[in-house]
């Protein structure tokens, strides 16, 4: 076999960074034009070719097809230009590219695994043809609820690879041991099942039943045949994301990502916001629009920060919260049904008067805290955030609704009706808002996952973590609200530049790995000693002698 492999090998591809010697020794000479360079003269043409595409898919196109050509290039590139190709390799606009998934598919590409619900019975099987060394962490998702584009089949394979980017990027994984899996279990959008060059099942989606043993046989594959594998849930429909999580939180060593990830996220920008209000934790009082299981869930977080921080019982916590939905305030005697997981923050000390929606709501309420699930475009309208800016000298408003078109208001809307006092973070990405009067720059924060993801799965890999608790998560909620620094609290944010992630990740795992060893769920016993021996410096160095850094 000819030694041009090794330039076809993303894994060992050097390009022009091959030295002469290696040139000649390797029957490569001539093959390479004649300059030799560094990684750097190499990241900066890469640079050039990305900023010279005309659209963010063609850079999104561009990025991948260089992931598949040369890793050290691709991952070097993205660590040192961070801020600027995260929303080219991850949302938003990994999400166009889901969308068009089958119709930019490389077919040269080799970097993931595909179950589909036909290889039922046989998934150990497809598992053993992964032709990588043993994963140490791997990214599932359906399909069914991408980002908040619907049930893209197949084309969500864009996820688990860009979260995977993402943990390499942020965290320091190495790249060799990640895994990204589609399961495709066919499609209920009509679009991609009539879409001609759709390369997934062209079928509907199974019923509850056979769904559930498919994802069962799935996670004892994996753990089966690589028992110390860190499992993250990604983009399951809503229903499927809590009940995949009841069911096997406590049997794998797994996390749901948009459920726990992103809770933690909110949470964590809400401990700085509280901070930055000076508002003791008992006087807060937080109002939810939205009681589905994601506002619910988000709550639930939320409530357990007011134990825990706060000292509180759980049904002192859980007084501090108010849930609007569609009928208006969630409340025991509004007379109709409850669903089961609305009852948890139901109130019954309204004696009797209900509210029929946000406005008298808020007005009874009179809320330190706004927070939208409600996928309800511009609810939070300009006298909304007014009256919130009335009622606090810095409002706390969280629209987290995603895409653009379901925000519950701007970054804006929300800086415009505040006179810039407001606390805001958000679920979609808005830019920076000017205050026209001063020409001060603002700059609104993002609940995004990745700030913990990354952190979260580092550090349960290296503990080994036989599963993944409520308090691990928790930790790394608070671990990411103390990264914070001065200079970032005075800017106003209430998350730390994403330039930092790859320290922030770090004290996140850091935090992971007592929390693991703490509950006894910590397998490493090289970790343990080092969380007995209570030498916090040992524990960072040991993460950072474990992490990969792009080099020739
Ligand atoms: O991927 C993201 O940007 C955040 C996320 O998990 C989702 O929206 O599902
Ligand atoms: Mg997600």
């Amino acid at each position: 076999m000819s030694t041009v492999n090794l330039i076809r090998n993303p894994l060992t591809n050097r390009g022009t960074a091959q030295t002469s010697e290696e040139r000649t020794n390797n029957k490569l000479y001539g093959l390479i034009p004649t300059a030799v360079e560094s990684l750097e003269q190499q990241t900066a043409r890469c640079l050039e070719q990305v900023r010279s595409k005309s659209t963010d898919l063609e850079r999104y196109i561009y990025l991948s097809n260089l992931r598949n050509s040369n890793n050290t290039l691709f991952y070097r590139l993205l660590m040192d230009n961070f801020e600027e190709l995260v929303p080219i390799v991850y949302t938003p606009t990994v999400g166009e590219a889901c969308v068009k998934f089958s119709h930019i598919y490389d077919p040269s590409s080799c970097d993931g695994l595909y179950i589909s619900i036909k290889d039922k019975g046989n998934v150990r099987k497809v598992l053993d043809n992964w032709p990588y060394p043993d994963p140490d962490i791997t990214v599932v998702t359906d399909g069914s609820r991408i980002l908040g584009l619907g049930d893209l089949g197949i084309n969500g394979m864009g996820i688990p690879i860009g979260k995977l980017s993402l943990y390499i990027g942020a965290a320091g994984i190495n790249p060799l041991r990640t895994l990204p899996i589609t399961l495709d279990l066919g499609t209920n959008t009509p679009a991609h099942l009539e879409d001609p060059l759709y390369i997934g099942l062209r079928q509907n989606r199974p019923g509850e039943e056979e769904f559930y043993e498919f994802l069962d046989e799935v996670m004892d594959a994996l753990s089966d045949k690589w028992p110390n594998l860190i499992i993250q849930h990604e983009d399951f429909a809503g229903t499927h994301a809590f009940g995949l999580l009841n069911r096997q939180r406590n049997k794998y060593s797994m996390f749901n990502d948009d459920v726990q990830g992103t809770g933690a996220v909110i949470l964590s920008g809400l401990i700085n916001a509280f901070r930055e209000t000076g508002i003791p934790l008992k006087d807060h009082r937080v109002l939810f629009l939205g009681a589905g299981s994601a506002g619910v869930g988000v709550a639930s977080q939320i409530r357990d920060h007011f134990i825990k921080a706060g000292n509180m019982t759980l049904e002192e916590a859980r007084d501090h919260f108010w849930l609007v939905d569609t009928k208006g305030l969630v409340t025991f005697d509004r007379g109709d049904k409850l669903l089961e997981h609305k009852t948890i923050f139901a109130r019954s000390d309204n004696n009797g008067q209900q509210f029929k929606d946000l406005e008298s709501t808020l007005e009874y309420v009179k809320p330190t805290c706004l927070i939208g699930l409600s996928t309800q475009g511009g609810v939070f309208t300009p006298k909304i955030i007014n009256r919130m800016a009335e009622l606090n000298k810095k409002p706390i408003i969280f629209p987290l609704s995603n895409p653009l078109k379901n925000s519950e208001c701007t970054f804006e809307a929300a800086m415009q009706n505040s006179e810039c006092r407001v606390l805001f973070a958000s679920g979609t990405m808005f830019p920076s808002y000017t205050d026209p009067a001063t020409q001060k720059v603002y700059y609104p924060g993002q609940g995004n996952n990745m700030y913990v993801f990354p952190g979260i799965g580092l550090g349960a890999i290296l503990a080994q973590a036989s599963s993944i608790s409520d308090d691990m998560i928790y930790t790394s909620s608070v671990a990411l609200a103390n990264t914070l620094t001065d200079e970032e609290r005075a800017s106003g944010l209430l998350y730390p530049r994403l330039c930092r992630i790859r320290e922030v990740s770090t004290k996140i795992a850091a935090e992971v790995i007592k929390e693991a060893v703490k509950e006894g769920v910590a397998k490493n016993q090289e970790v343990i000693a080092l969380v007995e021996a209570n030498d916090e410096a040992k524990l960072i160095s040991y993460i950072e002698s474990k992490q990969y850094n792009p080099t020739y």
